[in-house]
């Protein structure tokens, strides 16, 4: 569905996308991850024909994004991070303008903008003006713009953002129940999206690419990253004979809870030290209360890659 090969994207000499390549197969929903200015918004402005990439090919269900933009434009049902909405036009009459730019007519544009406007939770406003809709209002009004022509591709550039944690669920639900009919790219800052819907993630950081996997194999990898925190009451040096752990990178003291010690291990990858620190209460004779192994989130997965990855001006 979608084929990026050796894109590159610049911005009066300033390289926003370099040279990134992947594919994103029917049926996919995609996270794409990044922080700010990583360059998602401009590859998926290029992705959805908005933009010409610098170099590089990027076909989307065969169709160059370049020289087929028309087509493209078909495919895709782009949602721009800030939505170019009318704001002096109301909810319905703008669905109803962006169905006729997207060819629609008669009986099917009607159909199409009430199941949109269901779809997306914005009837009960479809004759208020956009410019007086909150953040997550206009929000939806952009995802069933993009939605209307039915396209194949969705691209979302941050279709959350600025939702409350309701309507974030809502857009999660409404997403899922696109699979497998749609395939879908979406931007997000929020994880817990990516975990819970994406099939898999790109990330990406200074237009460059860090991963592409599934949530579960990323986590998997940086799984060896996983730390271990002990709640220990005993006497003698502790933290020393924690320190005396091959495996142990690094410790963190916590504040004591009364009589017990709490400490965070850091463990060095593909080593479990929870038995050598049973083992070690044993010998010692100290009393544990807690022992448990803390596994990285999608988060620590991308502040790891990113820490990995030299940083370039
Ligand atoms: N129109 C533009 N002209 C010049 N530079 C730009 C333009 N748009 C983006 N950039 C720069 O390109 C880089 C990538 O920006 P981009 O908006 O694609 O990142 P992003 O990952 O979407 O970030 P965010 O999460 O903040 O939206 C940034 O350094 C940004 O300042």
């Amino acid at each position: 569905m979608i084929s990026v090969q050796d894109l590159t994207k610049q911005y009066a000499g300033r390289l926003a996308v370099n040279h990134i390549s992947f594919e994103v197969q029917p049926g996919e929903i995609v996270g794409f991850l990044g922080p700010n200015g990583a360059g998602k918004s401009t590859t998926m402005r290029v992705l959805s024909g908005y933009m010409p990439p610098s170099s590089g090919s990027v076909k989307i269900n065969g169709y160059d994004v370049f020289r087929d933009s028309l087509e493209v434009r078909r495919s895709v049902g782009y949602m721009p991070e800030t939505a170019p909405l009318y704001t002096d036009m109301k909810v319905k009459e703008y669905l109803r303008f962006r169905g006729e730019l997207k060819g629609l007519k008669g009986r099917d544009m009607r159909r199409r903008v009430g199941e949109v406007m269901d779809m997306c939770s914005v009837t009960d406003v479809r004759r208020r003006l956009i410019g007086n809709l909150s953040k997550g209002y206009r929000q939806r009004v952009a995802l069933a713009d993009a939605l209307l022509h039915q396209p194949p591709l969705l691209i979302l550039d941050e279709p959350t953002a600025g939702l409350d944690p309701v309507q974030i669920r809502q857009v999660r639900e409404l997403l899922a129940g696109l699979r497998p009919k749609h395939t879908i790219l979406l931007s997000t800052h929020i994880l817990q999206e990516v975990e819970q819907i994406c099939d898999r993630v790109i990330m990406i950081h200074h237009g460059k690419l860090l991963a592409n996997d599934t949530p579960v194999n990323l986590m998997q990898k940086l799984r060896a990253l996983h730390q271990v925190q002990v709640e220990v009451q005993g006497k003698g040096q502790i933290l020393t004979d924690f320190e005396s752990i091959p495996a142990v990178r690094k410790i963190s003291e916590e504040p004591k809870d009364g009589e017990w010690s709490r400490f965070t291990l850091r463990v060095e990858p593909g080593h479990d030290v929870r038995e050598t620190v049973m083992n070690l209460a044993t010998t010692k004779g100290w009393k544990i209360r807690e022992l448990h192994r803390q596994l990285p989130t999608l988060e620590d997965v991308f502040v790891e890659l990113a820490a990995s990855e030299p940083i370039k001006s």
